[in-house]
């Protein structure tokens, strides 16, 4: 629907043509007609004095619906139309013949003749029709385009806008110019188009030749052109900015110019202070040795002073504007940090874009710079396009700060390293808590701490802490391995090794520089660079610390800072070697004390002990008692010491036939005493008795003398030892052992028969 033809007072001055219309078709009623969505309203009209009708009984709507001509010969016999009030009454209509009024592919109203009779018209007739509906369509658009223009130009008549239009023909001429140019322009545009001003006289000198240059570009071929010129006239000087588009004719000749021309004075005038200001701050910065970036992110080119360039030892001639050239530069390990601050920044999270980092200098070194940013400008939707901001060279504050800073880290973890061995008195957990601050504190990718097990004359490396880098089949064994506590490095003819060899530090800052370097197993992260730092008492090598893979070259000042947590974990390590040594020697105590020292068997306390032990795991079970037959003839015919090897002798023949569980004692003199394992007594007595042939048949050799000897046993069973006396199962045996000697000695008397 055409709202701008239904609702403005566009003139078609077509009523003419409805008189023509009416009496060519010999109709009482013709009309132009614009259908809207509520009614139909009478652009031109003749024959009725009708203006609009609605558009529910509108005829006209059928042809707008039905996009072509519609014919009615008789609405009064036409069940469509019969009751419709515009047939019922005024103006009766019974002929009807519509052609569509098109404009933009669209129908929006139609060329009518009207009729109160009924009527054939033939189809010539409506083939006129129709051509004369194609020339009010057209008729129509042409009108609307000159309204429009109308438009425009009363618009640019009230703006600050001066429109101007020069034809060419022999030279340019100026056509048109709005009537604004005397406000606007301070030249009235009757004075410029009758030519009694020149726009040239009014122009500066070197806004003429700007202005000239300007025309000679349109006459050349270009299409449009931007400049600025100043304009003196007696009463005012002003700086105006043309934007010029010319048209050419088909033959490449220029047809005409047009421009339009704004006064921006007051713009040039901002302009100008801005770059006085600009040119001061610039001198200023220069100065204060600060160096300056200015990031035009649409365009992605980031400007920098010669200033910033000699912070990082570059030629400002050689300088790459991109952005990518700039963050190559920037420290692998403040990347993420400098990337997240900028991207909240431009995303309007933070107001300034304020940060430390290191970029890389020429010379390889890096150089710590604070940076602090800001958005200069914004789109029209408020996103950043250009950031703009200063670096200043900081390299020497945060030196000697970052050391301090890690001087008190280090300490603060050596303190934690103590603290965490001291409360769980766990030297690998301790190791492996501080490993990562570790890594961080000396700028590292890897590490382990290493402390040496002597075990024999084999020394290996167990591995407290180490990264945990599992690259494939063999790594996760070794992963494995150090997760149960088991990680073991054997083998020191390697770059690791050398530290443990030479007990001295170790530095390679290339791989496979140093001689000793092996590579690493296949698929393994590249170890880059090393540093192996002794961990050492008394000049002992207890164990050591290995990195890898720093940033810059590790150098000897590292294993220097370094040296306060070598002498903590050296006295931790020297600390679990002294427990340890005290743990083996009580062990041994102990065992001493629980242990008969001639025969090795268990005493008769720790045979009371090993008693309850086997109670709390076993159930039907024996304790017998074993005594040596006449044992004081053996000492007084052979000697004290035949009496020793003879105990000795009858002590193993016992241990041998009684492997664990089964317990073992010596309780004192002959006298010995055993807890059988067994489901009842006669599978023990088959035992039993089998220790008692042995001893019998055997012969104890003792210097020229052969002994022969046998024992006696007494001895009880018990279905359950679960919560047992032993002392009075022993009180048990040792009656029936009494009875056995009783008895006439070898052999086996079972207590309480
Ligand atoms: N060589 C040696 N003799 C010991 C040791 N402990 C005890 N004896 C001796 O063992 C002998 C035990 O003798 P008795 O208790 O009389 O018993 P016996 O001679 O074996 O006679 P019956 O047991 O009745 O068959 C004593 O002569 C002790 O001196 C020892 O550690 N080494």
């Amino acid at each position: 629907m055409d709202e701008f033809m239904l609702n403005n007072e566009v003139p078609l001055d077509l009523n003419d043509l409805m008189v023509v219309l009416a009496a060519a078709y010999k109709v009482p009623i013709a009309l132009i007609g614009i259908v809207g969505e509520f009614e139909e309203v009478f652009k031109a009209r003749y024959g009725t004095s009708l203006s609009k009708v609605s558009r529910e009984h509108a005829f006209c709507s059928h042809v707008v619906q039905e996009r072509q001509q519609v014919v009615v010969n008789n609405a009064q016999e036409d069940p469509r139309f019969k009751d419709n009030p515009l047939v019922t009454g005024e103006p009766h209509i019974c002929f009807y013949a519509g052609t569509p009024i098109e404009i933009n592919d669209e129908v929006i109203g139609a060329v009518c003749l009207i009729d109160t009779v009924p009527r054939e018209i033939d189809k010539k007739y409506l083939e006129v029709l129709d051509r004369i509906g194609a020339l009010v369509s057209q008729h129509i658009s042409l009108s609307k385009e000159h309204e429009a223009l109308k438009r425009e130009h009363g618009l640019i008549e009230k703006s600050p806008i001066v429109l101007a239009t020069w034809r060419n023909t022999t030279s340019l001429k100026l056509v048109h110019i709005s009537k604004n140019s005397e406000r606007v322009l301070g030249i009235s545009s009757q004075d410029l188009l009758s030519g009694a001003v020149e726009l040239g006289d009014v122009l500066t000198q070197d806004a003429e030749g700007d202005f000239t240059f300007a025309m000679q570009a349109h006459m050349e071929g270009v299409e449009t052109h931007t400049c600025r010129l100043q304009i003196a006239t007696p009463t005012r000087t002003i700086w105006v900015s043309m934007i010029s588009t010319a048209s050419f004719r088909e033959d490449g000749m220029l047809y005409s110019v047009q421009a339009f021309l704004f006064d921006t004075s007051d713009q040039k005038y901002v302009e100008d202070k801005l770059n006085k200001t600009n040119q001061r701050m610039r001198l200023l910065l220069e100065a204060s040795e600060l160096g300056t970036w200015d990031w035009n992110l649409t365009a992605d080119v980031n400007q920098v002073n010669k200033r910033w360039c000699d912070i990082v030892g570059l030629e400002y001639e050689y300088y790459d504007t991109s952005s990518r050239f700039f963050r190559q530069l920037i420290h692998p390990a403040d990347y993420v940090k400098v990337e997240k601050q900028l991207h909240e920044h431009i995303a309007g999270k933070s107001k300034v874009f304020n940060t430390t980092f290191r970029m890389r200098h020429t010379n390889g070194s890096w150089v710590w710079v604070e940076s602090y940013g800001k958005t200069v400008e914004s789109d029209i939707l408020g996103k950043p396009t250009r950031v703009a901001g200063i670096h200043r060279d900081i390299t020497q504050r945060m030196e000697s700060e970052l050391h301090e800073r890690k001087k008190t880290q280090l300490l603060q973890f050596i303190n934690k390293t103590r603290a965490s061995y001291l409360q769980n008195n766990d030297l690998t957990l301790a190791c492996q808590t501080v490993l990562p601050e570790l890594i961080d504190i000396s700028d590292s990718q890897f590490a382990f701490v290493g402390q040496m097990k002597n075990e024999g004359d084999a020394s290996r490396l167990f591995i407290h802490a180490i990264s945990e880098i599992v690259w494939d089949t063999s790594s996760f064994t070794q992963y494995n391995e150090y997760k149960k506590r088991n990680l073991y490095f054997n083998s020191f003819d390697n770059l690791f090794g050398t530290t443990i060899v030479t007990g001295e530090i170790t530095i390679s800052n290339a791989s496979g520089s140093h001689p000793k370097s092996k590579g690493v197993p296949q698929g393994h992260p590249r170890i880059s660079r090393f540093l192996g730092l002794p961990i050492k008492v008394k000049d002992r090598v207890v164990g050591m610390i290995g990195l890898a893979n720093k940033f810059e070259p590790y150098s000897i000042e590292d294993a220097k800072f370094l040296q306060p947590l070598l002498d903590a974990l050296a006295g931790l390590f020297y600390a679990v070697e002294l427990e340890d040594a005290r743990a083996v020697a009580e062990e041994k105590l102990r065992q001493l004390a629980m242990t008969d020292s001639l025969t090795g068997l268990y005493n008769r306390r720790a045979f009371i002990n090993e008693c309850i032990v086997f109670s709390k795991q076993h159930h039907s079970a024996c304790v017998a008692i074993i005594d040596i037959d006449y044992f004081k003839q053996v000492n007084d015919t052979y000697g004290h010491d035949a009496g020793d090897q003879a105990l000795i002798t009858v002590a193993q023949k016992i241990a041998k036939q009684n492997r664990s569980p089964n317990v073992v004692a010596r309780l004192g003199g002959e006298e010995f005493a055993v807890v059988m394992l067994g489901k009842n007594r006669k599978e023990i007595n088959t035992q039993l008795e089998a220790l008692r042939i042995a001893v019998e048949e055997s012969v104890v050799n003792y210097k020229t003398d052969q002994i022969n000897l046998t024992i006696s046993i007494g001895a009880t069973f018990v279905d359950s030892t679960h919560g047992a006396d032993f002392s009075a199962l022993l009180s048990t045996a040792d009656r029936a052992l009494y009875k056995a000697k009783e008895q006439g000695r070898n052999r086996v008397v079972w207590g309480d028969d």
